[in-house]
């Protein structure tokens, strides 16, 4: 059967301490980071934590304006060359690839992407889905595709956000739910078939933000 990881071979099988995706250890000064869903949120807060550590961001944010508005926040104490904007809904394979593009063209090769973007949408099922799940699928197929040692890239890292609403259940918002808990089903999947790059999973538990504000009261 086909498989869109291709090239994988049990030969490319490796101990799980030199799984190091390009065979070097990962230093965020210098290190080009996309990370989606950083207009605002947590997002935002990775964005400004690793620029405060020397790191180049990439926010890519379906939304346009609070995407812009942050990332001139974030230029005047960080420099203009050190974080840029681009619009990107992560259910676009045209707008994912974009911003990769964008990116190595403005701040240079990337070693780091965060598949940030979430939703919790119950009744638009299929969005939340796609965003959420869909949105971390596309984003690592393409890091595999433009980062990986067997595509000649230089390795890389993939961060994948999950909740602890992907390892508990959640009767509030099981679709939300269930694309938390598929994402842990990629990222362990990855992480044992996979050494071309680096796979991580982060399980936050609570971060104030709006929507989840008003999804409490
Ligand atoms: N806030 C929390 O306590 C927790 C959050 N998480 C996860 O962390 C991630 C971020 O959550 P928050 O910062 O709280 O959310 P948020 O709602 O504050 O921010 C989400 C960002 O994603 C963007 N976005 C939404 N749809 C998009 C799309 N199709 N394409 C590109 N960008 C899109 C939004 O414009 C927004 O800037 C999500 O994956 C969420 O599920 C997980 C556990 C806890
Ligand atoms: C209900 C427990 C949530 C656990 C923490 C978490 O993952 C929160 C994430 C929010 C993030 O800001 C983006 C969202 O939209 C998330 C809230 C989703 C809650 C689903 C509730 C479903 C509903 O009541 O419609």
């Amino acid at each position: 059967m086909g498989s869109c990881l291709e090239s994988q071979s049990k030969e490319q099988t490796q101990p799980e301490s030199d799984r190091t995706g390009g065979g070097k250890s990962m230093e965020i000064k210098g290190s080009v980071i996309i990370i989606t869903g950083a207009a605002r949120g947590l997002g935002k807060a990775f964005a400004e934590a690793l620029l405060d550590r020397g790191a180049k961001i990439c926010v890519a944010d379906i939304d346009s304006e609070q995407g812009q508005s942050t990332v001139a926040e974030l230029q005047a104490k960080h420099g203009e060359d050190s974080v840029i904007f681009v619009s990107c809904n992560v259910t676009s394979d045209d707008d994912f690839k974009a911003v990769w593009d964008a990116t190595v063209e403005k701040l240079g090769p990337v070693n780091v992407l965060i598949n940030n973007a979430g939703i919790g949408n119950e009744q638009e099922w299929d969005k939340t889905v796609a965003v959420n799940l869909g949105g971390c699928m596309r984003g690592t197929l393409l890091a595999l595709d433009r980062m990986g040692t067997n595509k000649g890239g230089s390795g890389g890292v993939v961060v994948n956000i999950s909740s602890i609403v992907g390892v508990k259940a959640n009767p509030f918002g099981p679709v939300y739910s269930a694309t938390k808990h598929a994402i842990i089903g990629l990222v362990r999947s990855l992480g044992v078939s996979i050494f071309h790059l680096l796979t991580y999973t982060l399980f936050p538990v609570l971060y104030h933000q709006l929507l989840f504000s008003k999804a409490l009261l």
